[in-house]
């Protein structure tokens, strides 16, 4: 296949935020004026290399198309997170024939030009990689039995070696073919994948770290949203 194209924007957006609680998905909650599917949707449109943004919906969703200029790819995403992403990759492999994606969730308004430069340039003469954060905490795994006297507390099994374990931010950036190779392998053998790299690991692919900042958190709880407000006044001081 001739590629007429590099780098294109995946933006899963087609979750409910069961866990915001709020009273539509959490996309669509606004910090400063705009939702954050569109601050996600922004930095991409910002970047000077992002030549395509495909942005993947809810089937019952009715707003992307009013709040999203028109150059926007909307595509109906799943019941899972990999089905959305797999249905956004498709496009870009079948519709845009583009070389690389780079998966972003539309739930981390944090992400900026800064970041998304990063991760293409460490990760372009690769196989693939992803932001992450090196862990500060001391970090344990809990007992997969539970305590005879507080059998409601999850007790501790051990301590892990937190150089070890860095946590995983998105963009995830992959060739398109291969991601979408992976995913399709995870997806028709249940495979529990909660990321990109997970399905890239599964078929033995190396995946590269590299740093990504605390303000680009995943936006997941209701007290999320005061954070994602400070870290957005923070970066516009700095710019
Ligand atoms: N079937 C799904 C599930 C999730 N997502 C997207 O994947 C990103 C990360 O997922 P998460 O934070 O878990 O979002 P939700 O699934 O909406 O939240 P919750 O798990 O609390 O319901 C979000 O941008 C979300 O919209 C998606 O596109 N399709
Ligand atoms: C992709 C991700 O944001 C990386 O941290 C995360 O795995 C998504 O997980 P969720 O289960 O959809 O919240």
């Amino acid at each position: 296949m001739k590629y007429k194209s590099s780098y294109t924007a995946v933006i899963p957006a087609a979750g409910i935020g069961a866990r915001m609680q709020a009273y539509k998905p959490k996309q669509y909650l606004k910090i400063q004026k705009k939702t954050l599917l569109e601050h996600s949707v922004n930095a991409f449109t910002n970047h000077p290399l992002i030549e395509h943004i495909i942005v993947v919906v809810h089937p019952d969703d009715e707003t992307a198309r009013t709040i999203l200029t028109k150059d926007v790819h909307i595509v109906v995403g799943g019941e899972e997170r990999c089905d959305s992403v797999l249905a956004g990759v498709n496009y870009a492999h079948e519709q845009l024939q583009s070389e690389w994606v780079l998966v972003h969730d539309a739930a981390r308004p944090g992400i900026n030009s800064g970041l998304i430069s990063k991760l293409i340039d460490n990760v372009k003469c690769s196989t693939g990689g992803i932001l992450a954060l090196p862990l500060v905490d001391t970090v344990k795994q809990i007992s997969p039995t539970a305590s005879a006297e507080h059998s409601n507390t999850p007790r501790v099994d051990k301590t892990l070696d937190r150089e070890k374990i860095w946590s995983a931010q998105t963009p995830q950036m992959f060739k398109t073919a291969a991601l979408q190779q992976a995913l399709q392998f995870a997806i028709q053998h249940s495979l529990s994948i909660t990321d990109e790299a997970s399905a890239m690991e599964a078929m033995g692919t190396e995946v590269l770290l590299v740093e990504g900042h605390p303000m680009n958190f995943k936006v997941t709880k209701p007290e999320d949203l005061q954070l994602a407000e400070y870290y957005l006044a923070q970066s516009q001081l700095t710019q």
